[in-house]
């Protein structure tokens, strides 16, 4: 390698890792989510594998956060300014991962040495850095799993009890499969990508993946859809022909269910932005559907089905989406429960008769799902569940008002799946 490649493969490597102290720095310092961070623009310089990298470093670095953190409060007196946290948690956990000591540390130093404010610490990060590196890796395996923040915790346990909230940890930890929703049969889709079939219908992959280099991207042959997230559409069954309206859309997995079941679809969502998204899924898959950006509490007209994908805490999706409890607090919960209670009552007034109409969160709080349903039955006389049937649906998963609740503490011998909530809703 000529030293000008040297030099160029130094500089991509340090970018890569200053941008994920970047995303660390806005996501446990101004409680942003990953993907609005990354979808400011904050990776857009980079290359696409060295973005892809630093999307990387960051989520797998919350995913481990206290276990950094036990790490790093042994060789620290007190906590130092919030970069140079980040920094030491990033070179923690690429220490963990097995990467050399020295390129770590003299990246980390780099990054501290690069800001006015930082530089002056560039001699702790070296120092710290290395006494970790020293105890790798049987300091970083003692460590316990690391748990959930109390604002969550706390209600998990209430719900569901303290293992069962081990269970959820243990999954947030592993992380997610790759699941998809094929767009014809499961079984030939999985064995041209080498897939498992699950009982549900999604065909799972292991391993990491890039996405769009996948056979049958382009072609829209499937889109990506986490085993549980594709349970709601099963519930709801649309028809050909069927008048069915998905009230919260996008980005879309959802809707393009629905109209590759062959279904007259409408896809509203308040989120033009994110219908974007969807119109995107839509055209790659070769699928359509009449998308309104909207605010679904005003829209009126008469549907055969309708799917209420209700906005909630997405706390059902933290194995994909470890960021969540850290830049969350839960303070935006109360407010959502009044919006999906507000959103459940005006598409029950949508439904044609005799129309049937699915509730759902990506909750694990049962105030987000089931507490719901025991609160709509009793505002709406003459409102039923409909029991789930099928062989998607596991008799275990039915729950006392008659729903299904989903975890991600289920299935860990085959990787797991989202927390969800679903229930299917009728009127006699
Ligand atoms: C859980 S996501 C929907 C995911 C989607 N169903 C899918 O499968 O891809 C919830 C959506 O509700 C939308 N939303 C929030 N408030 C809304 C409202 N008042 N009316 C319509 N959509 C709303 C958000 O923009 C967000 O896209």
């Amino acid at each position: 390698m000529s030293q000008s490649e040297d030099q160029s493969e130094k500089r991509i490597a340090v970018d890569a890792r200053t941008r994920a102290v970047d995303l660390l720095d806005l996501v446990l310092g101004e409680g942003r989510l990953l993907s609005d961070a990354i979808g400011s623009g904050l990776l857009e310089r980079l290359a696409p594998d060295e973005r892809a990298r630093a999307q990387r470093l960051a989520t797998e670095t919350l995913r481990a956060l206290e276990r950094t953190d036990r790490m790093l409060a042994r060789h620290l007196r007190k906590p130092p300014p919030l970069r140079i946290r980040n920094i030491l948690r990033l070179g923690t956990l690429e220490l963990a991962q097995g990467a050399a000591a020295h390129g770590v540390v003299n990246a980390s130093v780099g990054i501290a040495g690069a800001g006015k404010r930082t530089a002056q610490l560039k001699g702790l990060v070296n120092a710290v850095l290395r006494k970790v590196a020293a105890e790798m890796p049987e300091g970083w395996e003692k460590l316990r799993t690391p748990r959930l923040p109390n604002w969550l915790r706390k209600p998990l346990v209430a719900a569901w009890g303290a293992p069962a909230v081990s269970g959820m940890e243990d999954a947030h930890f592993a992380g997610a499969p790759l699941d998809l929703t094929p767009k014809g049969g499961a079984a030939e889709l999985a064995e041209r990508l080498g897939g498992e079939v699950l009982s549900t219908g999604s065909v799972r992959l292991r391993g990491t993946v890039q996405v769009s280099a996948l056979d049958g991207y382009e072609q829209g042959d499937w889109w990506v859809q986490d085993a549980a997230a594709a349970l709601p559409v099963k519930l709801l069954a649309p028809k050909p022909g069927e008048r069915v309206l998905d009230l919260c859309a996008a980005p879309g997995g959802k809707t393009l269910q629905a109209a590759a079941a062959g279904a007259d679809v409408v896809a509203v969502d308040l989120s033009a932005a994110r219908l974007v998204r969807l119109e995107e899924n839509l055209a790659r898959c070769h699928l359509s559907a009449q998308v309104v950006a909207e605010d679904g509490l005003s829209h009126t007209g008469k549907y055969d089905a309708i799917l209420l994908d209700a906005p909630c805490s997405a706390t059902g999706t933290i194995r994909r989406h470890p960021d969540l409890p850290h830049a969350r607090d839960g303070a935006e919960i109360a407010g959502l429960i009044d919006l999906q209670a507000a959103l459940l009552d005006h598409a029950l007034s949508l439904l044609a008769p005799g129309g049937r109409l699915v509730f759902c969160t990506c909750s694990l709080l049962p105030d987000e799902g089931e507490c719901q349903i025991d609160a709509a039955l009793l505002r709406h006389p003459g409102l039923r569940v409909v029991p789930a049937c099928g062989p998607e649906f596991e008799s275990a998963w039915t729950t006392e008002e008659g729903g299904v609740r989903l975890r991600p503490d289920f299935w860990p011998e085959r990787g797991g799946m989202d927390g969800f909530y679903m229930a299917l809703l009728a009127r006699d």
